[in-house]
């Protein structure tokens, strides 16, 4: 069973995860390499905290949550080492390379990327074998499906050991068969989004309409009945009828969309910078954070609901 876990990197991930894991009864210590982004999460707590709360998530004995700025502080002891910095091959090497003097070679290691193959990273490590991927998403403590994902060289051990502590924590593991970029989601994620951006640059839909669409249509159904599942509901006659002629008219664009690039370019980056594809004032941020926290514990109650007998 495991105790004691370093969380390298806070960010956007690191305060949700890192309290989650706390209230799952584990000793968690958070490293950052900038003392804002630690009094950035510090902050953060009391939201995340009250969501907890309101997923009826009660704090399990024995958890804490404990800040450093001592990498070697993080990793003392620790029984697994999430590595939750920038999706840059690079960056994260530097912290593989870094943490091989400070933990023992029993110590799990995983990494919340997005979507670099487990494979490549493992490339930076002496002692690949006690490495996998698991990768969280945005929120990190509502969303409880976790992506857990071996590369070439992953001990089974390792994978069932992460998988066994997700499933401890009472969330949902999913174990992705094949180590491809992107893994599962993103690459649903992001075959949606391209086709979306494509569909708002074309003219076709404006991004506020093309949201209300998705939300309200698929993606609201998409919660309730899975893409695979949903092809029983509609007829695979209807999807291969469909699929005949529109399959040819989706976007199969290998480069990213002016819409995005310009917008990187320009730092308008979204909430993190007041605006992106939608404009932001420091209230309004705010309002959107405790909705949309409200309506995803909502949502989740809903659909955690056991079928009523
Ligand atoms: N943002 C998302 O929606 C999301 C969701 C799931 C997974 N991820 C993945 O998780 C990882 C982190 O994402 P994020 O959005 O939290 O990134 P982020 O850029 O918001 O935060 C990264 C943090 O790492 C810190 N950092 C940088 N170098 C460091 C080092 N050497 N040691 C310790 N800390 C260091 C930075 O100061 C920053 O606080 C990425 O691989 C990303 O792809 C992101
Ligand atoms: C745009 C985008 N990219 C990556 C991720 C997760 O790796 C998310 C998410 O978790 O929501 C995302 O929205």
């Amino acid at each position: 069973m495991m105790k004691r876990i370093a969380v390298i990197g806070l960010g956007t991930m690191g305060p949700g995860m890192a309290q989650r894991l706390a209230q799952g009864g584990l000793v968690v210590t958070a490293f950052d390499t900038d003392g804002a982004q630690i009094e950035k999460a510090k902050a953060m707590l009391p939201l995340i905290t009250g969501v907890l709360d309101r997923l009826g998530i009660t704090p399990k004995p024995g958890g804490a949550l404990h800040f450093t700025t001592s990498l070697a502080d993080a990793v003392k002891d620790a029984d697994l080492v999430i590595e939750n910095v920038p999706e840059k091959i690079e960056i994260k090497a530097d912290v593989y390379r870094a943490l091989e003097g400070l933990i023992a070679s029993k110590t799990l290691v995983v990494s919340d990327t997005s979507g670099i193959p487990i494979s490549k990273l493992q490339e930076h490590l002496s002692h690949p074998e006690r490495f996998c991927g698991m990768h969280w998403s945005n929120p990190p403590h509502i969303i409880p499906m976790i992506e857990v994902i071996s590369g070439a060289k992953t001990a089974p051990e390792t994978a069932k050991a992460i998988v066994t502590l997700i499933e401890e924590l009472g969330l949902l593991p999913v174990v992705v068969n094949k180590d491809v970029p992107g893994f599962v989601e993103n690459r649903i994620l992001y075959a949606l989004l391209r086709e979306a951006v494509d569909l708002v640059e074309e003219g076709v839909i404006a991004p506020e309409a093309l949201d209300t669409c998705v939300s309200w249509g698929i993606g609201y159904k998409l919660s309730v009945i899975g893409p695979m599942a949903l092809l029983d509901v509609a007829g695979l006659d209807i999807y291969h009828s469909v699929a005949g002629f529109l399959n040819q008219e989706l976007s199969t664009r290998g480069d990213i969309a002016p819409f995005v690039t310009k917008r990187v370019a320009e730092k308008r980056l979204g909430l993190k910078t007041g605006g992106g594809v939608y404009a932001y004032t420091p209230e309004r941020i705010k309002e959107l954070g405790a909705e949309r926290a409200r309506k995803l514990v909502a949502v989740r109650r809903a659909l955690e609901e056991k079928d009523r007998t």
